[in-house]
């Protein structure tokens, strides 16, 4: 049945965000059918807005207060009271996406709750205290997905698909952390763990294009590379018990990042720099080996090899 025209309009809409910002995450999106598409969309917008929120020039109370307005936002999403007439596209599509899908509404209370971490300027002494924020920025993310990708019945152990999708959100958190180091160092924020920091002489932070005298910053960053791989490792044992498309679109997003990492990897200091990416081919590259089930294949085997 064709959707009515207002819902048809406000997925188009996060369609559109998605398409703008999402410059990594849009691979792996456009490979779902059409609801799942959408729906990942309509929560991508929704992410957006909190995220942006979080990172823009707002004074610490507006921002409070305007991340509250979106709390009370999804309160209505939740109790089924946005109209199809609402003004406010990702409300609409939101709401619908959660009426169509079992989409575990309290992971964007998750997200919320961890851009206020954010917005304290919290820190994070160890990678016990950091993984919990990550949790709510990017493990919800991941069980907020599983909602709309579903399991395949009868997949072995399918009930810890919940924690796959939580890590693996845990490994792209961590590689994006990674990634822009300097832009939050710009932004006066650091967040790898302090007694990491110490161990690698680089608790003075990460201002400027080279590392400071004495600090082993390619040690620092080699040792995250190894703790995000054994993230990614454990997550990927998500896919087997996704579809082919959802599998899909797991493997583009996580396979995108996994290629940062390695040139991360490869050029530590290139995260001083600028911003590391990939050019365009290459994430296309990536999401049709996903699609083709290359990449899928490949990490199942590297995951139960890591298991033996
Ligand atoms: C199971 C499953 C689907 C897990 C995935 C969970 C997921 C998509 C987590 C997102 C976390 C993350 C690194 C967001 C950055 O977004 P950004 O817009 O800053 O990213 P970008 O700058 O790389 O485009």
């Amino acid at each position: 049945m064709p959707l009515p025209a207002p819902v048809m309009a406000a997925y188009s809409y996060c369609e559109a965000v998605t398409g703008q910002q999402a410059r990594n995450f849009a691979y792996g999106i456009r490979l779902l059918p059409t609801a799942e598409r959408r729906a990942m969309s309509a929560l991508y917008a929704f992410s957006r807005r909190v995220d942006d929120i979080g990172d823009g020039a707002l004074a610490s109370d507006v921002k409070h207060a305007r991340l509250e307005e979106t709390r009370q936002l999804l309160d209505r999403v939740r109790e089924g009271k946005v109209e199809e007439d609402d003004t406010d596209p990702v409300a609409v599509a939101l709401s619908h996406a959660a009426q169509a899908f079992p989409i575990p509404l309290g992971g964007l209370d998750e997200l919320i709750d961890g851009v206020l971490m954010d917005v304290r300027g919290e820190t994070y002494e160890t990678w016990d205290e950091l993984k919990t924020y990550c949790r709510c920025v990017a493990g919800a993310i991941g069980r907020l997905s599983l909602g709309v990708f579903g399991t395949q019945p009868g997949a072995h152990q399918v009930e810890r698909a919940p924690e796959y999708a939580d890590t693996l959100g845990l490994a792209l958190q961590l590689t994006n952390i990674l990634r822009d180091v300097r832009e939050d160092a710009e932004g006066g924020r650091v967040y790898l763990p302090a007694d990491d920091l110490a161990k690698f002489g680089c608790s003075d932070g990460f201002l400027g294009t080279r590392p400071a005298d004495g600090a082993d910053f390619a040690g620092l960053v080699h040792f995250e590379v190894r703790r995000a791989r054994a993230l990614f490792a454990e997550g990927y044992r998500l896919l087997p018990m996704l579809d082919r498309r959802s599998g899909a679109c797991v493997a583009a997003m996580a396979g995108i990042y996994r290629r940062l990492l390695d040139r991360i990897e490869r050029d530590p200091e290139a995260v001083l720099r600028g911003r590391v990416s990939l050019p365009g081919r290459e994430k296309a590259y990536v999401a049709v080996r996903g699609l083709s089930g290359l990449d899928a294949r490949h990490i199942a085997r590297q995951s139960a090899r890591r298991r033996t």
